[in-house]
């Protein structure tokens, strides 16, 4: 890496050639600055991904790179050069001037855009998706926050973190077997366990996109994370609403109708759906978007304004449940994606909401059986093609679809200056059986960047700090949405530690390459933005809870361990403080009893099925060997059936029980230290804040005698 570029430009891949300015965009695991590259006097965006913060290893983070550096496309952000600092690597790209949709979202049009500016953007992100597709890569990561936006309406799609080659064999086609995107966004394919997904997934996201900037934020998006992936599994998929939505055109909807199906291979492919009525009536975006930011403060101002708002609402929320909240809300407000493994917390949420609890008008089967329908009409003449089916257990029709360098203008003009898309209600009780498979470590690689990536020695050779923003807070902070958002794009509090906990859950019997024989699926690899590791699966119902360090509500914020059982069973709440024998006193009505009962055998079956699996490729030469390494406690002997299948089975179920308590407790222990570290860190900011508006009065003072 380091100089690359089909640019004319050529840029260094020597930090001290760049003077971070304004701090405008922060991921999961990066900030964003506003920069200058000295040698051209070029404003640039330098893109800090925090190497211990990352969730990908070393080749990820390096794959990212080459990939962005590769990028050939008007709509698609490209890395200048990429290069490591100490520990970052930092990536030097256009800079996007306007920032994120999800930011200009948030600061201004927290109900979503119009029509015309929506069309315009999804048109260019569609190019670039395309191009993209066209290529060999999956995105991966199509969303709001990824879609960014220069002063004279250019959209360019950002964000190849956790893009994939589709063509590559061996381990990069390996990666497609793994969890990677934003639960909100993500299509129903790849969160199923080992059926593995193609492009097509950026298409159901590219819809999910739709819907958010219709409606300022995504669908499912108040809703804890796990139950999002439950819903986006079990659920009709969301959609516009004839009559909820009654200000988008039709076509709008169609096109929307046309991504969401839950069947990949039914929806188009990008360059199919550009020919949708939708795009080819679209305005160019210099009409409509760039409208979008009249009278807007600069970008860096906004995303500050965003992080006093975070930080206001994490000072004033002082119970742990509402800390929990806030930080689950600003992480959405910001687009950070990453898990939240707040479990407890996401129980909570769950046990509160109903699936059609607010979701007064859900978008009926009738409903969308007649917007695909009518779509179909258009696009084949009213002939149902072979490939439409209606699919009775999903409720559903769905229907084939053949398929800036930004220059710092001298200027600076800037410088100075419903949401309830939700889905049919779900359409059988029937539990998703999410067999999770594997539990096997996979190998991380690491080691030095490729050739060419420059080292540089250390990070007091670099103009590292970057200068804080002067603060222009615009009364705009009413119109933030104030509804919150528990899921969309989920928080881990820290993926250092998360990784160094998570063994990520491996496929026994290797990955899929195909991906319509879903029959052979076997595993879960859940890996990159997403590392759903055994410890994230509260799969210990049965460990005496001494075991496992539990908090109490008044205890930490956080707490572990991602229950899918558990989840379910407290999703009713009524039932914990009753004792067995109150149960059986005949006191209790069935009709109270059955769902809890309904629940409880639920639980065990997907329980069941966790462990099975877990078991089932846990090779017992690994187990003996664990336990040797003083890893694991030494297997006990069964005397009454010896060797018996059920009996080491049995063992070794015990065993990785045990484990998996240590791990939680590990894994609680870990997330205090990190909410005491975020606390301490935002104490430290506000005083910063104040130290800083007060030296700038001052100065302001001095100034004026
Ligand atoms: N070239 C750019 N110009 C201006 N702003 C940018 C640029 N690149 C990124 N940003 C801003 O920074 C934010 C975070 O960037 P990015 O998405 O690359 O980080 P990330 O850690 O990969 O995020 P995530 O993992 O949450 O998607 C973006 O949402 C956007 O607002």
């Amino acid at each position: 890496m380091g100089r690359m570029g089909i640019n004319s430009k050529q840029y260094s891949a020597n930090s001290s050639d760049y003077k971070l300015l304004e701090e405008v965009g922060y991921g999961a695991s990066a900030t964003v600055y506003r920069a200058i590259y000295l040698p051209l006097n070029d404003v640039v965006a330098v893109k800090c991904l925090d190497l211990d913060r990352c969730n990908s290893n070393l080749d990820d983070i390096r794959r990212e790179a080459q990939t962005m550096s590769l990028i050939d496309h008007p709509n698609v952000i490209r890395a200048y050069c990429s290069f490591v600092v100490e520990r970052n690597l930092w990536v030097v790209m256009p800079f996007m001037a306007e920032g994120s949709c999800l930011h200009l979202m948030k600061i201004a049009y927290p109900d979503g855009f119009e029509e015309a500016a929506i069309a315009s953007i999804l048109k260019e992100t569609l190019k670039a998706l395309e191009y993209l597709h066209r290529q060999g890569h999956i995105h991966r990561d199509v969303k709001a926050g990824n879609i960014l936006l220069d002063t004279n309406g250019v959209v360019k799609l950002a964000d190849f973190g956790v893009s994939a080659c589709m063509f590559d064999t061996g381990d990069r086609q390996r990666a497609r077997n793994t969890f990677v995107g934003t639960p909100c966004w993500m299509a129903p394919e790849v969160l199923q366990p080992g059926s593995g997904y193609n492009f097509k997934a950026d298409i159901w996201s590219f819809g999910i996109t739709a819907l958010e900037l219709a409606h300022g934020h995504a669908p499912f998006s108040k809703y804890p994370p796990m139950k999002v992936l439950l819903m986006t599994i079990q659920n009709a998929p969301p959609g516009l609403d004839y009559d909820r939505d009654k200000k988008f055109s039709k076509s709008f909807k169609e096109m929307v109708a046309m991504c969401l199906v839950k069947d990949p291979t039914k929806r188009p492919t990008a360059e199919k759906l550009m020919k949708h009525s939708f795009f080819k009536h679209s305005k160019p975006p210099e009409l409509s978007v760039k409208k979008l930011f009249v009278d807007l403060p600069p970008l860096w101002n906004r995303v500050k304004a965003l992080q006093l708002k975070d930080a206001a609402q994490l000072a004033m929320k002082r119970m742990p449940s509402a800390e929990q909240e806030a930080i689950s809300q600003s992480e959405y407000q910001r687009g950070v994606s990453a898990w939240n493994f707040d479990v407890e917390d996401l129980k909570a949420q769950a046990s509160l909401v109903r699936d059609d609890d607010d979701m007064p008008e859900t978008r009926g089967e009738d409903e969308r059986i007649k917007t695909i329908a009518e779509s179909n009409e258009k696009i084949h003449g009213g002939e149902l093609p072979q490939d439409v089916c209606l699919n009775r257990k999903g409720k559903c029709l769905e229907i084939e679809v053949q398929e800036s360098g930004c220059q710092e203008k001298k200027s600076m003009e800037k410088e100075n200056g419903s949401s309830n898309e939700m889905t049919a209600s779900t359409s059988e009780n029937d539990m998703v059986q999410t067999k999770i498979k594997t539990v096997k470590s996979r190998q991380t690689q690491s080691g030095p960047l490729t050739p060419g990536v420059a080292f540089s020695p250390s990070l007091s050779e670099s103009s590292g700090i970057p200068e804080r923003p002067e603060i222009e807070i615009q009364p705009i902070t009413d119109k933030f949405r104030k509804a919150p958002s528990f899921s969309g794009p989920l928080m881990l509090p820290n993926r250092a530690s998360a990784n160094s906990l998570s063994a990520p859950i491996k496929s026994s019997g290797g990955f899929k390459d195909s991906l319509d024989d879903k029959s052979k699926a076997n595993l879960v690899q859940i890996k990159g933005r997403f590392s759903v590791t055994s410890e994230n699966l509260d799969l210990v119902k049965d460990i005496p809870l001494s075991t496992v360090q539990r908090r109490s509500s008044q205890g930490s914020p956080l707490r572990k361990s991602a229950s899918v059982g558990e989840w379910i069973v407290e999703s009713n709440q009524t039932l914990p403080s009753q004792s067995p024998k109150e149960f059986s006193n005949g006191n209790m009505s069935t009709s109270l009893l059955m769902p809890h009962l309904q629940n409880l055998v639920q639980q065990t079956s997907i329980q069941q099925d966790l462990i099975m699996s877990l078991l089932n490729i846990l090779q017992p030469a690994e187990v003996v060997d664990a336990a040797q390494n003083g890893k694991l406690p030494p297997l006990p002997r069964c005397s009454e059936n010896n060797g018996s299948v059920e009996c080491a089975a049995s063992d070794r179920e015990r065993l990785l029980l045990i484990k998996i308590s240590e791990l939680q407790s590990r894994m609680i222990n870990l997330t205090d230290e990190l909410t005491a570290e975020k606390m301490k860190y935002m104490q430290l900011q506000q005083q910063l804040n104040g130290i800083t508006s007060q030296e700038e009065n001052g100065d302001r003072i001095e100034g004026h005698a």
